[in-house]
């Protein structure tokens, strides 16, 4: 599976809109091009549609959305959903205010979504619209682990029929499915959670493997989320080998995606297929 979907990417270097928020911003175009694709990084409504009209993906990243960009995110959306060009939403903080929560219904009300990735509390805010009092990171109650691992599947399952597409759910165990094939992620390591970005770059990855394989986005998905974390395995032990601590590892994060190849993901991908 891997071989193939990084192929496409080599022959078919997609260009990523990405309509993201300005913490992140920097570490997702660099990721993108680690991973293989361009970057675009464009929020004014007057040039979205034209942005799409030459991308092979979108990523919308609500993680700092105002009123302005919100407005943008549904026009380039649509305009994405009229060529066929999959579109990514990371619903970032969704249920900790009134803004996002109505920014997250205008936005699955008017836009076809291939992929939503987020960490367990937006997925279950996004679906109970219950209080999400993690702000942009994962609650304690909300965290998955191998005792509670059944439970959420048939959780995150539920979500992806209801939305019908891709739901990623991330964390130490990621969990991707459609509704009815589910895949299980066990690479990462705890100090993802520890530098902000890991997941809008997730998300940034996710639409650059969606952008050369969008006729298998649950595949794109899952390849994207394994990149990540093994990438974050990588960065972890050079981190400790060196003796240094969260900046360094930041950086080690990019160039770890920057040289993942195909022996090293198959000698160290974690995919459980369901
Ligand atoms: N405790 C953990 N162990 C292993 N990998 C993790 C852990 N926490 C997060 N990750 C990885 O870090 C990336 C970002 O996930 P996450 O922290 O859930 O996103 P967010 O920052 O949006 O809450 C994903 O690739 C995920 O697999
Ligand atoms: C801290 C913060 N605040 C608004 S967006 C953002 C970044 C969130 O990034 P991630 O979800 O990747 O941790
Ligand atoms: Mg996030």
């Amino acid at each position: 599976m891997f071989k193939s979907l990084l192929e496409n990417v080599k022959l078919n270097p997609p260009l990523v809109h990405n309509i993201t928020n300005y913490v992140t911003v920097n570490d997702c175009a660099n990721i993108v091009l680690a991973s293989g694709g361009a970057p675009l990084m464009a929020d004014d409504i007057n040039e979205v549609e034209d942005i799409v009209s030459i991308s092979n993906a979108l990523n919308i990243n609500i993680g700092t959305l105002n009123k302005r960009t919100v407005e943008s995110m549904v026009k380039a959306g649509k305009k994405a959903n009229e060529l066929g060009i999959p579109v990514i939403l990371d619903p970032v903080g969704v249920g900790a205010s009134k803004l996002r929560n109505e920014a997250i219904n205008i936005l699955i009300d008017e836009i076809d979504f291939s992929v939503i990735k987020g960490n367990m509390s937006e997925i279950k805010a996004l679906y109970t619209k219950t209080k999400n009092t993690g702000g942009v990171d994962v609650q304690e109650e909300d965290v998955i682990d191998n005792q509670n691992i059944e439970e959420a599947i048939e959780f995150v399952k539920k979500v992806a029929k209801r939305f019908s597409c891709v739901i990623a759910v991330t964390g130490a165990i990621d969990i991707v499915t459609d509704g009815e094939k589910v895949r299980l992620i066990r690479n990462g390591h705890e100090m993802m959670s520890r530098i902000t970005g890991t997941g809008c770059m997730t998300g940034s990855v996710i639409a650059t493997y969606c952008g050369s394989n969008k006729n298998d986005v649950l595949s794109a998905t899952v390849m994207a989320i394994t990149v990540m974390g093994l990438a974050g395995e990588k960065a972890y032990e050079k981190t400790v080998a060196k003796g240094e601590g969260t900046g360094s590892f930041r950086t080690y994060l990019m160039d770890s995606v920057s040289l993942m190849d195909y022996e090293t993901l198959k000698e160290g991908a974690k995919v459980e297929i369901r």
